[in-house]
């Protein structure tokens, strides 16, 4: 397929408003592409690039060559060059990595410069265009959609999906069952502001889960191979022996385990997350998956007073050869507590009415827990959904949104980029919706961080406001929501503040402008 044509439907999809119109010209261009293009091709459309790190930023498309005024380039050959800057690397790689950059571009035509800028800057990629393309996957090859979103759940890689469907159709979509050692998309919950709205979504009986705030943990077992994956299904088990060497210690051959690891201090309370994530974070390449037992890290780790993070799991979806990601949650949680020990599994109280379970919400934080998750115990394990059957009750709402600029400091914060422009995600654009302003809750070390994390993400640096690649995900914390005739939404945050940035969390998964207006009509949140 000439990359033309590529360019030209993406430009199209970004013209057109209707979902509809959007999902048949993305059908179309894949249909169009050659079987060893679907790879490739079929990100581009996503607004992602197959190679994951290039090399190219901002700095590298400064000074390109006019475009050229006749088409050449193919879908495979762009791929080609792509593959080609992304393995420079080592002494004049910049020299390299630019020659070839510029040569690329002098082989493209205007509008296919434009895209490979979108591409390689990731300014079109964005969760909303990844949603539109599982529909037009499932009509270009001609299956149903539920197969192709069920696939990518699974498989989490749009890529793999695409080709599998294009390829193979149905056949080979339903070979992307749950495999051991490939991460699935976790579920999600909802949240509500009280512990009787959410049992209103779970219904009752219910179970109240201690909401513990840590890291997300997908353990994978298959014999003497353990791998450890986060929310965002990046693999961290050297980072976490403590969490490997628990799962070694457990009766299974084959066992899939969703959980949270969290650091506690001396007298078994939970520890502030930015602890517990550090804590990870310093690990970085520490100890493979082979590495140490329970008691050696823990004697190690004190010994260095680092924090010892525990794992508390609360569903198990695979245990020797039998999946169980379809069984109802009291089938999954019997099987949880026939196999691990309970001082491995998260705090958990069965409720039949809302005293109980407001009980449960108290008992929570009482014990310095950041709240509940209400759940549903007859519902299946919605990879990557956010559905009534998980309920998050916190005593403070938070929202997790996206940076769309920031503002030069001033006074003692001249030269900081400080005051934060934050939006939600509005599923219905693809695009963002400005809700406020933030300069509180910023550290002295935050704002150092992120004026160097906002100067690499600008894409306008006016002396007063820098504009950014809507990327970075900023948990914010608030007192209400308030009609407001200031912003584009019609909503605004009062008294926003920074809890923490969450580098766990890409801005497709942030929260939605929807999600904002239901806390603003005191409905459930999803
Ligand atoms: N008992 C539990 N059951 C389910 N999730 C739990 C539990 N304890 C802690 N969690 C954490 O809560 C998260 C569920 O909330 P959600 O799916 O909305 O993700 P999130 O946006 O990361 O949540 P938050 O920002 O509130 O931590 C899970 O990702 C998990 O990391």
């Amino acid at each position: 397929m000439r990359f033309l044509d590529l360019a030209a439907t993406s430009a199209a999809v970004g013209a057109t408003s209707g979902r509809r119109a959007k999902v048949e010209l993305l059908a179309d261009a894949l249909r169009r592409l050659d079987p060893p293009e679907v790879a490739a091709g079929s990100g581009w459309l996503a607004g992602e690039l197959r190679q994951r790190q290039t090399g190219v930023g901002w700095a590298s498309l400064r000074d390109l060559p006019p475009p050229a005024a006749q088409p050449t380039l193919t879908v495979s050959a762009v791929d080609a060059a792509i593959d080609e800057i992304a393995a420079v690397h080592g002494t004049g790689s910049q020299t390299r990595r630019r020659a070839l950059v510029q040569a690329l571009y002098a082989a493209a035509t205007a509008d296919e410069q434009r895209l490979l800028t979108g591409l390689f800057l990731g300014e079109l990629r964005h969760g909303a265009q990844a949603g539109l393309l599982a529909d037009a996957i499932a009509r270009a090859a001609g299956v149903p959609v539920a197969a192709v979103r069920r696939a990518l759940l699974l498989a989490g890689d749009l890529r793999a999906v695409a080709v599998a469907a294009l390829g193979g159709g149905a056949a080979a979509l339903a070979e992307f069952g749950l495999r051991v050692g490939r991460p699935l998309a976790p579920m999600l919950a909802q949240s509500a502001s009280t512990v009787d709205e959410a049992l209103a979504a779970t219904g009752v009986p219910a179970v109240v889960d201690v909401k513990l705030d840590g890291i997300r943990i997908q353990v994978h077992r298959s014999g003497s191979d353990i791998a450890v994956f986060s929310r965002s299904l990046d693999e961290i088990t050297a980072r976490v022996p403590e969490v490997v060497a628990a799962v070694r210690a457990l009766p299974a051959r084959e066992i899939v385990l969703d959980g949270e690891a969290i650091g506690l201090d001396a007298t078994g309370r939970p520890l502030p997350f930015q602890q517990t994530s550090s804590a990870a974070a310093r690990r970085a390449g520490a100890a493979g998956p082979g590495a140490p037992v329970a008691p050696a890290v823990r004697a190690a780790a004190e010994r260095t007073g680092e924090t010892v993070l525990t794992p508390y799991f609360f569903d198990l979806l695979h245990l020797d050869g039998v999946d169980l990601i379809d069984a109802p949650g009291r089938e999954r949680w019997a099987a949880l507590r026939g196999t691990a020990d309970a001082s491995l599994l998260v705090g958990r109280m069965e409720v039949d009415d809302p005293e109980r379970a407001g009980a449960a919400f108290a008992a929570a934080l009482d014990a310095g827990q950041e709240g509940v998750v209400v759940k549903a115990p007859d519902a299946p394990y919605d990879a990557g959904r956010r559905g009534a059957a998980w309920v998050k009750v916190k005593p403070r709402h938070t929202l997790d949104l996206v940076v769309l600029a920031v503002e030069w400091g001033s006074g003692r914060r001249t030269g900081w980029l400080s005051n934060l422009h934050l939006g939600a995600r509005d599923p219905g654009t693809g695009g963002f919706v400005m809700l406020g302003k933030t300069f509180k809750g910023l550290t002295d070390e935050l704002l150092r961080w992120q004026t160097e994390r906002f100067l690499g993400l600008a894409v306008d640096r006016g002396d007063w406001v820098v504009r950014v690649r809507p990327e970075q995900v900023v948990e914010i914390a608030f007192d209400g929501v308030q009609s407001s005739s200031r912003y584009p939404g019609g909503v605004a945050l009062r008294f926003a503040r920074v809890v923490r940035y969450r580098d766990d969390k890409t801005a497709a998964e942030a929260d939605t402008i929807d999600a904002v207006r239901a806390i603003h009509a005191g409905r459930p949140a999803g």
